[in-house]
């Protein structure tokens, strides 16, 4: 059974249409890559499917309930995690702090339990050394890595990761790469909205491709890449 399904997801600004009848599903454990150009409706497709967003029609499915009109903290707490694309962190918190308000707020979960999940996630996702460092303090790479160590903190089941490699060098990209990999491969469904395609295509197993809110392609990263929708709406290549 899907872990997440989109049903016909409509939604527009005025006359803009951020999308349009969009469907998809995500099995449990799949890694899921979104593509499309700026302004295509890819962070508002997270933003219905955490709840910041209301659709206008259509319905979301999450481990086959119908979600559409929960708000985001449910959503949340019933395992849908994401990440932001602007990293927000709790400036005057610290790296570990940022983590607990993320493991804690909600949930029932006694302290001892949060608090050895939270040291793990520190592990895991490479920021342990800067545990009692202040969010506010951090480097960009450290920044996206407590984005996605806070994310991760609320344990989800889906994980909506929006643009985390964007601004990163090569190598950190690549660090930072490794780290998704793995959450991938302990069995959290990703879906990773990204401009940074070989950092998308060396984690997903498919890509979906938005333009103008539509879905114009979905299916394995190659076959995908050379489909002539995509390669003349996407990457601007006449065919
Ligand atoms: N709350 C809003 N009110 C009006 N227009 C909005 C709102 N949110 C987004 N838009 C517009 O909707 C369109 C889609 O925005 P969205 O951020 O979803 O695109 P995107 O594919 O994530 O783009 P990018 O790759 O640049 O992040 C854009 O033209 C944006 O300006």
């Amino acid at each position: 059974m899907a872990i997440l399904a989109l049903k016909d997801v409509s939604k527009s600004f005025g006359a803009l249409k951020v999308a349009d009848s969009v469907s998809f599903a995500l099995e449990e454990g799949e890694a899921l890559g979104i593509i499309g150009p700026n302004g295509a409706g890819k962070s508002s497709l997270f933003n219905m499917i955490a709840g910041n967003l209301r659709v206008d029609s259509g319905r979301i499915l999450y481990g086959g309930a119908d979600v559409t009109r929960q708000p985001p903290m449910a959503r949340c707490l019933a395992g849908i995690g994401r990440t932001f694309q602007i990293p927000q962190p709790f400036q005057h918190l610290t790296v570990f702090e940022n983590l607990l308000v993320a493991a804690a707020y909600g949930s029932r979960k006694t302290e001892k339990e949060v608090s050895e999940r939270c040291a793990n996630i520190l592990v895991r996702t490479g920021l342990i050394s800067r545990a009692n460092q202040l969010g506010g303090s951090l480097a960009l790479l450290e920044r996206k890595r407590l984005e996605l160590a806070r994310a991760l903190a609320t344990d989800p089941k889906v994980l909506l990761l929006d643009e985390i490699a964007g601004g990163l060098t090569e190598g950190e990209c690549g660090e930072l790469v490794e780290t998704i990999r793995s959450i991938s491969a302990a069995g959290t469904a990703i879906v990773w909205v990204e401009h940074v395609l070989h950092a998308l295509t060396s984690v997903v197993s498919r890509l979906l491709v938005l333009n103008f809110g539509k879905v114009i392609g979905i299916g394995q990263p190659a076959e995908i890449m050379e489909s002539k929708a995509v390669r003349q709406v996407y990457l601007g290549i006449d065919v």
